[in-house]
């Protein structure tokens, strides 16, 4: 969008501000006010993305009543509007205080206009990325029911669906475990034209070589030893649906083969039968593993490959998707409060960062297990850092900072013990100048050498 497209009202009272405003955003879709009533006309008529509003208003130009009252009210009125709060110098408690009120950032006075800016285009970007999350949520309100996440990486991949499941192709989904493949394999199929027939799901993994041909293409009675009724396959089941073999990667080559034979005929043959029974099914597959390097290593059929191949879609693993873990485990929180009926309310800041930052390995699903158990077993109304269990993780470990600065200062230690306290040798060992290594030392307070060379 250019940004002669986006609206942006500002809300200030003094007239040489506002001039400075209006030049500095010129390239925007710029509309004035100088008071509540103005700016909420203004916001009804224009419906500005975004709001840059001084907290000093008239009639309480030197107060800030008349500034909360008009976030209050736009918010009540427009709640997505992205509001951007300009305060007096330090006056960190009102910042603080409108950001509580809803406020999406603040900027002290004076004003540094090139960050502004940023702030001000971040703040466009932001409300554009929640549009098109609404629109996608709102055209297809059970498509993605149960899938939570805005982040770009997941946008993509909703995008992706969108596109895809309409058309009959057969699509392969990517990702590491735990990040949702299922949950996608449902929503192609909600999409497609078969939504009113079966979803049906099988895991190739879970289920012993021998087993997996009979529940795959079925048996007829007396084709072995206990098949005592004919039975029917999860292809065959899923006839007029779609049929997601999950961890296909994990298929036996042998079945792969039949597989492949499937895709070309579409017709299957029951264990022990002789009919071909002629399946419209679409196949959805889905898997953890690298299949090329499997193909490579031979336990992977390359044809088979660009079979089960025509759309690719790789689903982001968590620490991928900016912003998504917090926002899953808030509503896995709510969730599982509801569920067993605690009265939880939500994360300390320091359990809320080590979420944001954890690598979560079992990506979604693992998330979900940690939130769950640390709802159990919560005694406080708030779930704090240490009841997540979050192994390696801790405080100190999340301030990288800290981490540098400690490692930095363990190597010179090393250095000066290997090379006796001769400072050349300790900067040599370092590969740093001799000047740097004494203003190291004073940076973590360790002694000069009493002998430096
Ligand atoms: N984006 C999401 N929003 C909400 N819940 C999610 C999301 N992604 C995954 N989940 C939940 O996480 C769990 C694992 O998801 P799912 O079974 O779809 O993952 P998967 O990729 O198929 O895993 P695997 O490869 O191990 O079979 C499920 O309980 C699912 O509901």
């Amino acid at each position: 969008m250019s940004q002669k497209q986006r609206c942006l009202l500002i809300v200030e009272d003094d007239i040489g501000l506002q001039s400075q405003l209006r030049w500095s955003f010129e390239d925007y879709d710029l509309v004035i006010a100088g008071d509540r009533p103005t700016a909420l006309a203004l916001l009804r008529r224009h419906q500005p993305a975004v709001v840059l509003q001084d907290l000093g208003l008239p009639p309480d130009a030197a107060g800030t009543t008349e500034g909360f009252a008009t976030i209050a009210e736009i918010l009540e009125e427009v709640p997505h509007t992205k509001i951007i709060v300009v305060t007096g110098n330090g006056d960190r408690d009102n910042a603080v205080k409108s950001i509580g009120s809803g406020a999406y950032d603040f900027c002290f006075k004076p004003l540094d206009l090139e960050v502004l800016r940023m702030i001000v285009d971040r703040a466009f970007r932001v409300h554009e990325l929640e549009a098109e999350n609404r629109r996608l949520r709102s055209q297809s309100p059970a498509v993605f029911e149960g899938v939570i996440g805005n982040s770009t990486a997941m946008l993509n991949a909703y995008r992706m669906v969108e596109k895809v499941s309409p058309s009959s192709a057969t699509v392969l989904l990517l990702g590491e475990t735990g990040t949702g493949k299922e949950l996608f394999a449902r929503a192609v199929h909600r999409l497609s034209s078969r939504h009113g027939g079966p979803f049906v799901a099988i895991n190739c993994a879970a289920i012993p070589d021998a087993l997996l041909e009979a529940e795959l293409f079925g048996y007829e009675k007396g084709a072995y030893t206990g098949a005592h009724k004919q039975t029917k396959g999860k292809i065959e089941l899923a006839v007029n649906g779609s049929l997601l073999l999950d961890e296909i990667g994990d298929m036996p080559l042998t079945l792969q083969a039949k597989l492949l034979r499937f895709f070309e005929e579409r017709v299957v043959e029951r264990i022990g039968g002789r009919e071909l029974i002629p399946v419209d099914v679409r196949i959805i597959c889905a898997t953890h593993q690298d299949l090329p390097a499997l193909i490579r290593d031979g336990r992977f059929r390359e044809d088979l490959f660009y079979r089960i191949s025509e759309v690719s879609i790789r689903l982001p693993p968590l620490r991928e998707r900016a912003g998504d873990a917090v926002t899953l485990a808030r509503h896995f929180l709510e969730q599982a409060a509801s569920r067993h009926g605690r009265t939880v309310r939500g994360f300390t800041a320091k359990a809320l960062k080590a979420i944001a930052e954890y690598p979560w390995p079992g990506n979604v699903r693992e998330l979900e297990n940690t939130i769950n158990s640390a709802v159990i077993m919560a005694d406080e109304k708030q779930i704090g850092l240490e009841a997540l269990h979050l192994g390696a993780v801790d405080d100190d470990i999340l301030d990288l900072q800290k981490v540098r600065n400690d490692a930095e200062k363990r190597a010179i230690q090393r250095a000066l013990t290997q090379a006796s306290g001769n400072l050349s040798r300790v900067a040599s060992l370092l590969g740093i100048s001799r000047p740097t290594i004494y203003d190291l030392l004073d940076k973590h307070g360790l002694k000069r050498p009493t002998s430096p060379d």
